[in-house]
């Protein structure tokens, strides 16, 4: 027996990753799939999510990022497959949704309250309430309490209704667009607010976004969804470390890019560049060719732009 129980699976040039298999995942949705009349919403989404982590969901209008999130909190009943919170049966037991706090795309806060009134709402509603935590964040924010919601800046209305999630001590806080119709400052004050909530109560967190930016460097687990399908989940150094860009002469692009998957091919009459994942088994470069690592934004472009193409967990070998 070993005492990483995570088993790699590297080795072929694929590329692929294994799960973690270390205790039950934070969130794990099996086979998930949701039809509303006539649309696939999200189609077959197996993924899985360990726990401790900060995960970006991204992808474009209408991938079906909200539907996915809706299901992990149980808003919504799936068509078919399943998803579980530390193990536990989304939509069956109540246990699983006691430890989730859920922050939805139109803040769920009330404009006629005060800050302090939404507090006690919030501890009213809320067994695990942490009232002094509450607080602190807010006067660090410098948010009054006696300030009606509805006076309160777009960024400010962010913060409350994340101090008020962060405060319900969930293990799992799930965010649908957090950061939307936020300017640039009032994003980054979010990003680096949640952060500092991640830091000392070490939830999992899920958010999504439009705005792969706004995640670069706090996000350390990426979800790619794309017209109801899981394209890409992993580890966010893992899938940078095995994506390149290369460049190098067209005339010897298709030999290059038979060598290893291709995830962006872009060409001119001399030049050609071609987003690649690479592995363990990739062969060595052509000395013609240069390659550069990727940046996150670039990676998610190129998935999203071939919705054929994957990076997706094997499954986890527990045991071995
Ligand atoms: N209640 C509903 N009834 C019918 N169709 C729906 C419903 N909710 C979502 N859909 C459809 O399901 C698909 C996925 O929508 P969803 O809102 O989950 O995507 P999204 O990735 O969150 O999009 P956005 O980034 O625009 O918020 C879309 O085609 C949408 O029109």
């Amino acid at each position: 027996m070993t005492a990483d129980r995570t088993v790699r699976l590297f080795g072929d040039g694929s590329g692929e990753f294994a799960a973690p298999a270390q205790g039950p995942a934070a969130l794990e949705s099996t086979g998930l799939t949701k039809r509303y009349r006539g649309t696939w919403a999200l189609r077959d989404c197996s993924l899985s999510v360990p726990a401790g982590r900060v995960v970006a969901l991204v992808g474009p209008n209408g991938a079906g990022k909200s539907t996915f999130l809706h299901l992990a909190v149980g808003l919504i009943t799936p068509t078919r497959g399943s998803v579980r919170v530390f193990g536990e049966p989304v939509g069956q037991r109540a246990a699983a949704l006691a430890r989730v706090a859920f922050l939805a795309q139109d803040k769920p806060l009330y404009d006629g309250f005060t800050v302090a009134e939404m507090l006690r709402f919030g501890h009213h509603l809320n067994p695990g309430w942490d009232d002094a935590l509450a607080r602190q964040r807010l006067a660090e924010l410098n948010i009054p309490l006696n300030r009606r919601i509805g006076k309160l800046s777009g960024g400010q209305q962010a913060q409350v209704a994340l101090t008020v999630a962060v405060a319900k001590r969930p293990d799992l806080l799930v965010m649908d667009e957090p950061l939307a119709n936020l300017d640039p400052v009032a994003r980054h004050d979010v990003m680096r607010s949640l952060m500092a909530a991640v830091a000392e109560t070490r939830m999992t967190v899920v958010l999504s976004s439009h705005v792969v930016s706004d995640l670069d460097g706090t996000c350390d687990w990426l979800v790619v969804l794309n017209r109801g399908q899981v394209q890409v989940s992993g580890d966010i150094d893992e899938l940078l470390t095995a994506h390149r860009m290369l460049s190098g002469p067209a005339g010897s692009a298709d030999a290059m890019a038979a060598r290893m998957p291709v995830i962006s091919d872009s060409r001119s009459e001399r030049q050609a560049a071609l987003l690649v994942r690479t592995g363990p088994g990739a062969p060595s470069h052509d000395p013609r060719w240069s390659a550069r690592g990727v940046s996150l934004e670039e990676l998610v472009l190129a998935y999203l732009r071939r919705p054929d193409a994957t990076s997706l967990p094997r499954p986890a070998l527990t045991g071995y």
